[in-house]
């Protein structure tokens, strides 16, 4: 097989259908949760079946910048701390890691001395202030010039000491984490915190079941005030072991395999049994060539790729709505999937507003002109694209390594369940 070091791979569509077993790797988001929440506990955390990748390496290596063990054995991290985080020499470089970056701007505000949070060039275009804004409405001193990374902070442990409780709003709109990132720093603080979601709700709401089910593991007591008010006591974490689930938005990608190739392949764990939001894609996926004429894409927006690049083999048309946030993902995942699809058939996928429609055409696969997939540093961009590559000769996908951000091995996992490459 072609490793993913190539600049380029050409997927050749398998001859039958791709059948066995491939483990996904563990969810990203519980991974990067599961670690800061284990930092602010003091004593030890084994965490197992983590998610090994960019994502998770950037969240390690700033903790470990901010004083705390962070040690991996494969899946296994295990994280000794004090219970709290140390000004570190040197700016925190969290790649294009949005959880990382969120979740790390919101703990920090209780480190004492200076932090400045930054990634590489696409994180520099994705936004933070509403989470910069409501630290600062909480009387921190943060600040990010551009509205997107770098922050910097002057944290404060004693910050709110004193106070009989404090109270903090956040626009969730744009992006769920920013919440997430409250809350989960929220137990740190010497008294109660009231955090309440304003604006037009969130997408992906899942998310934030997801932070206060890890918060919760590692001992957080959150009383949920309203449908998005939350009151978290001054608890502060308990060093736990915890197993870390696997990745249902990487899981959409090879249910993606085994449906367009009309194979079974065997990922160890039921979609009903995932807690995170893109499990809900599998129902939608297994509908395939029949998906509904409209997909709402906010609960399940890391999944859109996956059922977008699928479309253009659906029997009909599919409408995608609620796509808004995923013009500040990555990349302008919206643009980038009609940019590409497009490329593979001129008028195949259009834009309405933030909607995406594609038009779905089964005989796409007859098609075999080689066409080549810009990836925009964005791995789902990447694996998605990788799914046309399943039924249409010709797909070469660019910079295939940008898949390292959440998936190192998928390259390699679509090689074991059968497929080739030509470089
Ligand atoms: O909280 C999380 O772990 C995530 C929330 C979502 O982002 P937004 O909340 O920015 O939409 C999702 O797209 C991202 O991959 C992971
Ligand atoms: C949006 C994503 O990541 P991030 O955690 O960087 O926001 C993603 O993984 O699709």
């Amino acid at each position: 097989m072609s490793d993913s070091s190539q600049a380029v791979l050409e997927i050749v569509p398998p001859a039958g259908p791709l059948t066995g077993k491939i483990t996904p790797p563990g969810s990203k988001s519980i991974t990067n949760r599961a670690l800061l929440v284990a930092a602010l506990a003091k004593g030890r955390s084994v965490i197992t079946g983590a998610l090994s990748s960019d994502d998770t390496r950037y969240m390690a290596e700033a903790l470990r910048a901010m004083g705390v063990a962070v040690e991996r054995q494969g899946t296994t991290f295990t994280v000794t701390s004090s219970g709290r985080l140390a000004a570190p020499e040197k700016p925190l470089f969290l790649g294009n890691a949005g959880t990382a970056t969120r979740f790390l701007t919101a703990a920090c505000a209780f480190v004492e001395g200076r932090v400045v949070i930054d990634g590489d060039e696409h994180m520099r275009k994705r936004p933070i202030r509403p989470l910069v804004e409501a630290l600062q409405r909480l009387g921190i001193d943060a600040r990010c010039e551009t509205g997107c990374p770098p922050v910097e902070l002057f944290g404060n442990p004693a910050a709110f000491a004193g106070r009989d409780e404090i109270s903090v709003e956040i626009d969730g709109s744009l992006s769920s984490q920013y919440v997430s990132a409250l809350l989960m720093a929220a137990p740190q603080a010497p008294v109660p915190v009231n955090v309440r979601v304003t604006g037009d709700g969130i997408g992906s709401q899942g998310y934030i079941d997801i932070t206060l089910s890890v918060m919760r593991a590692f001992g957080a007591n959150i009383e949920q005030e309203k449908a998005l008010a939350w009151r978290i006591t001054p608890t502060g974490y308990t060093a736990t072991d915890f197993a870390v689930e696997p990745d249902a938005s990487a899981a959409t990608y090879i249910w993606a395999w085994e449906k367009l190739t009309g194979g079974s392949i065997d990922i160890g764990v039921r979609p009903k049994d995932m807690s995170q939001p893109d499990a809900v894609a599998y129902r939608f996926i297994q509908q395939f060539p029949h998906f509904p004429a409209e997909i709402a894409g906010e609960q399940m927006q890391d999944a859109i790729p996956t059922l977008a690049v699928m479309a253009m083999f659906n029997e009909t048309p599919v409408r995608f709505t609620g796509l808004s946030n995923l013009r500040v993902k990555e990349c302008d995942r919206v643009r980038a999937l009609s940019t590409e699809l497009n490329k593979i058939a001129p008028d195949l996928a259009r834009e309405e507003g933030d909607d995406l429609i594609v038009l779905g055409r089964p005989d796409r696969a007859n098609d075999d002109t080689p066409v080549e997939i810009f990836t925009y540093a964005d791995h789902r961009i990447a694996m998605s694209f990788a799914l046309a590559g399943l039924k249409r000769k010709g797909i070469r996908i660019l910079d295939p390594g940008c898949v390292a951000k959440t998936y190192p091995d998928y390259w390699k996992d679509l090689a074991r369940i059968g497929v080739k490459y030509r470089a």
